[in-house]
């Protein structure tokens, strides 16, 4: 299988505190990953550790590697900027900046360096049809992202990640601030990117994990318990563990 991310051994500590405890995984290119457990257990963290969002904070280190195309992105010659234009995040709350729905997309583009307005312009409405929002927005683009539905925001961050041509898409709970229409839409524009990009998308919705992704990893207390296959882990799960978390008898 071709590998996207390959996690070794890795660990994580707030302070003393073990948050990631040897975390082994690899991501298949073009899959969907869900990452799923209760509250509290590292979902996030691991999440952030992809990016390299942690280094933001003072008390963390980490150890062992991660590999992105074979690239430890831990490198110390890693361009951090770069990294996260390879490898975008959303967010469980839609954070458009406060500004018109053009200017949230070319935002990321204009920064690396595009001042072409006819590119611009191409990049705007590609990255809106791809994250399912143009027909939505064309008539407006000049209006404020503030303005549009939480679900439309979340497609409009979606885009604007987009528009920076990532190969990697991490989603902290994209849909947990949204109604079931907007969430079934951003499960379908899920489905439908994974042509193109490798999609880790953390949630705390089975069904959700079940219906959008290809390998699922089930973590608790920051150990990953399991990874296969999303039907073997909702079918078949090896540890009990798992079997107790999907069956909703945990804890
Ligand atoms: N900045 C931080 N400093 C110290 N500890 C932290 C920090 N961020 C997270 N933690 C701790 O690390 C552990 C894992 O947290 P994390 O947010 O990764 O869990 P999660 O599985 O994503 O939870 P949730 O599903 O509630 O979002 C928790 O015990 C949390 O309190």
């Amino acid at each position: 299988m071709d590998y996207k991310i390959e996690v070794n051994k890795l660990k994580l500590y707030y302070g003393d505190v073990l948050a990631l405890k040897k975390i082994t995984i690899n991501i298949v290119k073009n899959s969907v990953l869900a990452l799923i457990g209760p509250s509290g257990c590292g979902k996030s963290t691991f999440l952030k550790t992809i990016n390299r969002m942690n280094d933001l904070i003072e008390t963390v280190k980490i150890e062992g590697e991660i590999l992105l195309d074979g690239m430890n992105v831990y490198h110390p010659n890693v361009d951090v900027v770069m990294l996260r234009k390879r490898v975008g995040m959303v967010f469980q709350r839609p954070n458009p900046f406060p500004m018109s729905i053009y200017d949230n997309i070319a935002y990321g583009p204009r920064i690396h360096g595009q001042s072409n307005k006819g590119k611009l312009d191409e990049i705007v409405e590609k990255s809106l049809r791809g994250a399912a929002l143009w027909d939505e927005v064309k008539e407006r683009l000049t209006s404020s992202a503030m303005g549009l539905s939480g679900g439309q925001q979340q497609r409009l961050c979606i885009a604007r990640l987009l528009a920076v041509e990532p190969e990697v898409l991490l989603m902290d709970e994209p849909c947990s601030a949204l109604d079931p229409i907007s969430t079934m839409k951003i499960e379908e524009l899920v489905t439908e990117l994974k042509d193109k990009y490798t999609i880790v998308m953390v949630t705390h919705n089975m069904q959700q994990a079940a219906r959008v992704s290809d390998f699922t990893g089930f973590f608790l207390n920051g150990e990953m318990v399991e990874y296969d296959k999303t039907d073997a882990i909702f079918t078949r799960p090896q540890d009990n563990r798992t079997e107790d978390y999907i069956t909703g008898r945990f804890g």
